[in-house]
């Protein structure tokens, strides 16, 4: 139970993979194309799923370091992986359930909505739309949009100053320690799903102000009841 009321959601920033799109397939499906052509070894669903969240160069080094490949070969990694992931980008993803009811019933509210999320802003963008998901969001960030990604407070900070409200009074929406981090210390409310990918690590080992099991789940201020809350 906690005894802060909650802050009313003057606008809604929400994380894109592991939160609206399952796009486990297509990192694993990429990254194999990539690894097949260096004649690398590949690697594990479970292993990526661990490792995705943090951007496309941090799962890039992280894969070359954990099958024992040379770090050198990051440039070529990079290229191949950019290329490939443009052809496939949704092909291996699919929108979770509750979803498209949880977007048009926050889109219903009336209030900015932004997609901040730390993959290439080109592919994020492409992936939306590829999902029908696009018209939702007044604003689509990726993690080239800014100097620094999540868990930095910055890239939130910024999405807040682009939809014109303060981060206090935003609700930040992801699946991961890492979005939970940024919110917090940009000043965010925070909520989790459950269902998403933190790094191998139980989401409700990470505070925040509800866990959903689907994203048409979540509740505001008013229809929260004490348990819900963190
Ligand atoms: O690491 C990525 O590429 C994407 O991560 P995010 O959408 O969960 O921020
Ligand atoms: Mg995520």
């Amino acid at each position: 139970m906690n005894a802060q009321p909650l802050p009313q959601a003057a606008a809604f920033i929400i994380d894109l993979d592991g939160t609206l799109v399952d796009t486990l397939g297509d990192f694993v499906a990429v990254l194999g194309a990539v690894f097949g052509e260096l004649g690398l070894p590949l690697v594990d669903r479970a292993f990526v799923e661990r490792t995705v969240g943090k951007g496309s160069e941090h799962l890039i080094r992280t894969t070359l370091a954990h099958v024992g490949a040379e770090a050198a070969l990051y440039d070529t990694a990079w290229l191949r992986y950019q290329a490939h992931y443009r052809q496939m980008n949704g092909q291996f993803s699919a929108v979770y359930p509750g979803v498209l009811e949880g977007l048009q019933r926050l889109r219903a509210l009336g209030r900015p909505m932004a997609c901040l999320t730390n993959k290439p802003a080109a592919f994020a963008r492409e992936l939306l739309q590829r999902k029908g998901l696009d018209g939702f969001f007044d604003r689509v960030f990726g993690g080239d949009d800014f100097e620094r990604k999540k868990p930095d407070p910055l890239p939130l900070i910024k999405t807040c100053e682009a939809l014109g409200v303060s981060p206090a009074s935003a609700w930040m929406i992801g699946d991961s320690a890492n979005d939970a981090a940024a919110a917090r210390a940009a000043g965010c409310t925070t909520v989790l799903v459950r269902y998403g990918y933190n790094h191998g690590e139980a989401i409700e080992t990470v505070p925040a102000s509800q866990y959903l099991d689907r994203l048409d789940q979540l509740q505001l201020p008013g229809e929260l009841s004490d348990c819900a809350r963190a």
